[in-house]
């Protein structure tokens, strides 16, 4: 669609001195056509404020010419004055949706008889009407003669073809304003033509694409008419300017045509951060030297930040003008990036991740809870997606509430200094980076062993007071549900004290050093740009790319630690580079380790292989084994190989795991059991603590040998706590998702002359069936699911299998896991059938000394049982 927008200058009239601020204030004073909205406007808010834009930008082109015109003429003050009536300008605008935009040059533009669209059909054919609008804002102070007070001031004539006595608006088919410049015949706006002009032209130049339509500006036109009315005085060839009459508004790309974001050869993808900062200087540089920026205008122009010290100087110490590094600081905020924000008000109360899924779906994936569940934050990259997004969730009615979303923006600097509040509330250490004179071995120390400095009682009564904190939670969330049926089911809930339950004393671990058997490192580059083998410094999320030796980390033990540096020696001797997160290229990726407290030792290789022959790879493979078993040091015992092309870091299922010495297997032992493991099945990382983790489990299963009892080991891994208790048990289950760590159980149950044992390799949530057909005169769950826990079916299922009595809860992330515990205990309703569990016990159990992390194990055991005991030990005492 294409909008045409008419304007013919008005004449003014005043008499008084024309100084540059009444110049420039003709912006102000000009009556806009934009000032009132009529109901084409609101329906077509698009090109309404398009053509807004435009109208100023035409009107910013007329000050500047006349303000050339000025200054050139000023020059040439001495020469002669010529008289002209009164005139003053202003202007008047119709318009009109038109389906075909005219042609526009700026020749044919100034001769082509002036056209007039109405904004609205309403206002179709109303010349009064805008006559009006314009009338209103006009004084007669305002319509004075500009023409007489830029010859007075400036030595230049203006004259106007219209009836210049008149105050009242003019027709809007008049010529527009003609400013004379008799002194200087040689002269030609034209030859003074400022960027911006240029600029424009060829904007109406561009070819037009049939995506959306936005705008561009007027063409401009500087003409060299041959003017009829001549100085009386000088009598010579008058130079003119007229301003082109019509505002084009032409379709061009649309802004997917623009986004190359999905385009992994577009140079934005390949950026390094030094060609990023280059890139920005040249940037700053244009907009600060060259770009034609008009002086109302500049306080908007966004300079990179991190260029703005050097063109602003630094901060002067000690006894420096505060007021002036107010100053400096204030423009810093004003040129900083944008984040464009839009703040969303009444959400419901509840569900988080609810409404969270929902502003999922409709694509705005940047999506933050406000500081209060009272609104919500959504990050956009431009201000007109803001716009837009604003648009549509103003729209929504959600769960009954009328969503209201408002424009929010930020600067960078505010969004950082919120965020880092947030971390300081949360007990994070924020440094800012000038104060951060950490080397950068204690920066990873710090990252990956963040209590490295902790005393480790200290670190124990962190984790504990974290378990409780969520155990506090589950009782106070349950006590707090609504509409409950059966208040009886959780009394427990409703009793004196925040603890739901006895809470033991913490267990450490007996290793606090070197006792993490699995690691997996990243090959890369470090700061140097040397090829590395260690840890990234930072999150690759974030952007870090660098990598550093594990030397500084407290956990990785020295078999482990040895078996990189031998891997950093043998790649940085290779002919073959290490692999770049950024670039997507080279060939090493990630070394990971298994070093069992049996003395075996796993060691897998990844690669890309994307530009090797196959003879090339083969011949790697053959290195790679003559390397780790006669070269390294190392007592390999088995040796096994991925090549992953993909763009994911770190080990991955979705590329096969190739033996390339030993059998692929490694051995550890637990409580007397032994254990065969493969490289992709789970295994816990610290073994004398797991040890304490597993003889707890059992103890608190408390299996009654006078019964026949199933016990069901849900995300059994290699079947580790089912064949540590399947002696004491009729019948094991477990259920795990990895078939290789299925393979794995089976064997380790033979390998333990285990024979009541039967594995399901599925998701536990394929398989409820076996779940709830698993009855006996006792069953047990132990569930030692991942970090975020189990799908609620899988609770719902416990639930509903009456046989199930009681449930140990192994949880290595008790926050993610509040979820589940509230499932279990919440009293029966349509969606959770089954009478619900409650906990009686709890411990936290540390496998991850100098981390955050730690086992939190929580026994639950069915309400039912409960209370029909204390309700035969009530009739048992009226009896008595
Ligand atoms: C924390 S590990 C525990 C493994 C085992 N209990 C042990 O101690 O060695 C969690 C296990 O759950 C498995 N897993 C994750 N999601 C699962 C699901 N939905 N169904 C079954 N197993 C799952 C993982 O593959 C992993 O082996």
């Amino acid at each position: 669609m294409t909008t045409i927008v008419n304007y013919t200058q008005q004449k003014r009239d005043e008499d008084d001195d024309m100084s540059l601020a009444d110049i420039m204030s003709l912006r102000i004073s000009s009556p806009s056509p934009m000032e009132e909205k009529n109901d084409w406007a609101v329906q077509n808010e698009l090109y309404y404020k398009q053509i807004q834009s435009s109208y100023y930008q035409l009107q910013y082109l007329q000050q500047q010419q006349m303000l050339m015109m000025m200054n050139s003429s000023q020059s040439r003050r001495s020469s002669t004055v010529s008289s002209s009536s009164s005139s003053t300008t202003t202007s008047h605008y119709r318009y009109k949706k038109s389906r075909q935009p005219p042609p526009l040059s700026p020749s044919s533009l100034s001769s082509k008889p002036q056209q007039h669209y109405p904004l609205s059909p309403s206002s179709s054919n109303s010349s009064s009407s805008t006559h009006n609008r314009t009338s209103m804002v006009e004084t007669p102070k305002r319509r004075q003669s500009l023409g007489k007070r830029i010859k007075k001031v400036f030595g230049m004539t203006v004259e106007l073809p219209m009836d210049t006595a008149s105050t009242k608006m003019t027709s809007p088919t008049k010529s527009p304003v003609i400013l004379s410049m008799p002194n200087s015949p040689n002269s030609s706006i034209s030859s003074i033509k400022p960027r911006h002009h240029r600029r424009y032209n060829d904007i109406n130049q561009l070819p037009s694409s049939p995506a959306s339509s936005t705008v561009s500006t007027t063409s401009f036109n500087t003409n060299n008419t041959n003017n009829t009315n001549t100085s009386a005085s000088t009598n010579k060839k008058k130079k003119c300017v007229s301003f082109n009459s019509v505002i084009k508004l032409h379709e061009t790309f649309s802004a997917s045509d623009y986004d190359r974001r999905c385009d992994t050869s577009a140079t934005c993808q390949k950026l390094t951060p030094v060609l990023a900062l280059k890139i920005k200087e040249e940037l700053n540089n244009y907009k600060l030297n060259e770009m034609f920026v008009h002086l109302d205008s500049r306080q908007n122009t966004h300079f990179f930040i991190s260029f703005l010290g050097s063109v602003l100087g630094k901060k002067r110490s000690l006894d420096s003008d505060e007021e002036e590094q107010g100053v400096v600081s204030k423009k810093q905020k004003l040129n900083e990036n944008i984040v464009h924000r839009i703040k969303v008000s009444h959400l419901p109360e509840r569900d988080i991740s609810l409404v969270k899924k929902y502003f999922k779906s409709l694509g705005y994936n940047r999506f933050n809870k406000g500081p209060t569940w009272s609104y919500a934050l959504i990050t956009l990259d431009s201000e007109a997606q803001a716009a837009d997004a604003v648009r549509t969730i103003n729209q929504i009615t959600y769960k009954g509430q009328k969503l209201v979303a408002e424009y929010a923006p930020q600067t960078e600097t505010d969004v950082r200094e919120n965020s880092a509040r947030k971390g300081k509330k949360k007990g994070k250490i924020m440094i800012a980076e000038e104060d951060d004179h950490r080397t950068p071995d204690e920066k990873l120390a710090d990252q990956v062993t963040p209590l490295w400095k902790v005393d480790y009682e200290t670190q124990l009564v962190k984790k504990n007071r974290n378990s409780i904190k969520q155990l506090v939670a589950l009782k106070r969330k349950i006590a707090e549900l609504k509409n409950v049926r059966d208040e009886s089911q959780i009394d427990w809930a409703y009793e004196k004290g925040a603890l739901p339950c006895e809470v033991l004393d913490p267990i450490g671990s007996p290793v606090t050093e070197g006792y993490r058997t699995k690691c997996e490192f990243t090959i890369g580059y470090n700061l140097d740009r040397e090829p590395t083998v260690g840890f990234l410094l930072g999150l690759y999320r974030d952007g870090v790319t660098s990598v550093l030796e594990p030397s500084a980390c407290l956990n990785v033990p020295d078999v482990a630690k040895k078996i990189a540096a031998v891997m950093n020696e043998y790649i940085r001797k290779s002919d073959l580079p290490a692999y770049d997160r950024v670039e997507k290229t080279g060939v090493w990726r990630t070394l990971m380790t298994k070093t069992q407290s049996t003395g075996d030792v796993l060691i897998l290789v990844q690669i890309r292989a994307a530009d090797l022959t196959a003879e090339r790879l083969q011949q790697e493979k053959e290195n790679l084994v003559k390397f780790w078993n006669e070269e390294s040091g190392v007592n390999v015992t088995t040796l096994v190989f991925q090549v992953w092309d993909g763009s994911s870091n770190g080990m991955t299922d979705k590329a096969p795991i190739e033996v390339l010495s030993g059998n692929g297997y490694i051995h550890e032992n637990l409580l007397g059991n032994r254990f065969r493991l493969s490289a992709s099945a789970f295994f816990q990382v610290n073994t004398p603590a797991t040890e304490i983790l597993y003889a707890k489990c059992a103890e608190w299963c408390a299996i009654d040998p006078t019964k026949k009892t199933t016990l069901l080991d849900l995300c059994c891994g290699t079947g580790t706590i089912g064949i540590t208790m399947a002696k004491s048990v009729e019948h094991v289950i477990g259920i795990e998702m990895v078939p290789e760590a299925i393979v794995d159980a089976k064997v380790n149950a033979e390998l333990n002359d285990i024979k009541n044992v039967t594995y399901y390799a599925s998701k536990v949530e394929d398989k409820i069936n076996v779940v709830t057909d698993a009855v006996n005169e006792e069953v047990i769950a132990v569930l030692d699911p991942p970090r975020n826990g189990v799908h609620a079916s899988v609770i719902r299922a416990i639930r509903d299998a009456k046989h199930i009595s009681r449930v140990i809860y192994i949880s290595c992330d008790s926050k993610q896991a509040i979820d589940n515990f509230i499932a279990l205990c919440r009293p029966t309703s349509n969606r959770f059938r089954g009478m619900p569990f409650k906990p009686v016990r709890a411990v936290t159990v540390d496998l991850f000394p100098h981390t955050e992390h730690c086992e939190l194990m929580v026994e639950f055991v069915r309400v039912e049982e409960q209370e029909e005991e204390e309700e035969e030990e009530k009739k048992e005492e009226e009896e008595a």
